[in-house]
């Protein structure tokens, strides 16, 4: 499931991540990606290790996790800490799929990567190209968003970064291990939680129907949650 998360960020907080990101500085992106990866990839990032990078990485993390759609879709065990990425002159990320696991490098803890998460910090007017690129069984979608809005896609999907030919790409990305491993059991739960907001705004909250699907649904989540 591609999902588009509109206004995880306020255009007041994307300036000002803006402004501290392009004040710091930028490294080779290739460091950061597994042996496959670092073949495809042409970008630079902040390089984790900067002063500003664990502030300005939580502030993205809050913000998605406070995103209701973001709570409802990905259902979050584990979010790693968000990155920024940066691309421009030509740069790029050709087809690869993200590494399955990762450390926390806050916690040193492993993540199983089930989710991966853009969110595009510039706006589509000032760059040009700079798609991200994802395919599954459906075909392949493209996707360019304001800035402060968010795409989650599977980790696993084979996935690029188109070459930005004018202007500046810069985003942050990341991702997450869900509570709920399999891709279709957590589809199903985002469609029914969908449901249930629609049904509740129609009948009311304390419609009988809507209490009882709300039982069926924290029931399917008890059977599949894995914390
Ligand atoms: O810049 C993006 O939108 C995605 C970056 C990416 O695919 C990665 O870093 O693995
Ligand atoms: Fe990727």
């Amino acid at each position: 499931m591609l999902l588009h998360l509109p206004q995880v960020l306020t255009p007041a907080e994307v300036r000002d991540l803006r402004q501290q990101l392009d004040a710091a500085g930028w490294t080779d992106g290739a460091t950061t990606a597994g042996v496959q990866a670092r073949q495809a990839k042409r970008n630079r990032q902040l390089d984790p290790a900067h002063p500003a990078f664990a502030g300005l990485s939580q502030r993205v993390a809050q913000a998605l996790r406070r995103h209701p759609l973001f709570a409802a879709a990905v259902l979050p065990a584990q979010v790693l800490p968000p990155m920024f990425n940066r691309y421009e002159g030509g740069e790029h990320y050709g087809d690869h799929i993200d590494n399955t696991l990762q450390v926390n490098r806050f916690t040193g803890q492993p993540v199983r990567t089930d989710v991966s998460t853009t969110v595009f910090l510039s706006d589509p007017e000032d760059y040009e190209g700079g798609e991200l690129v994802a395919s599954d069984h459906f075909g392949t979608h493209e996707v360019k968003l304001p800035a402060g809005d968010a795409i989650v896609y599977p980790a696993t999907s084979l996935h690029r970064v188109q070459p930005v030919t004018r202007g500046v790409r810069v985003a942050a990305f990341l991702w997450s291990q869900s509570l709920v491993r399999c891709p279709v059991q957590r589809g199903l739960l985002f469609d029914l939680d969908m449901s249930l907001v629609a049904l509740r705004a129609e009948l009311g909250e304390a419609h009988a129907q809507v209490l009882a699907l709300t039982g069926h649904y924290h029931r399917l989540l008890q059977q599949w949650a894995q914390p």
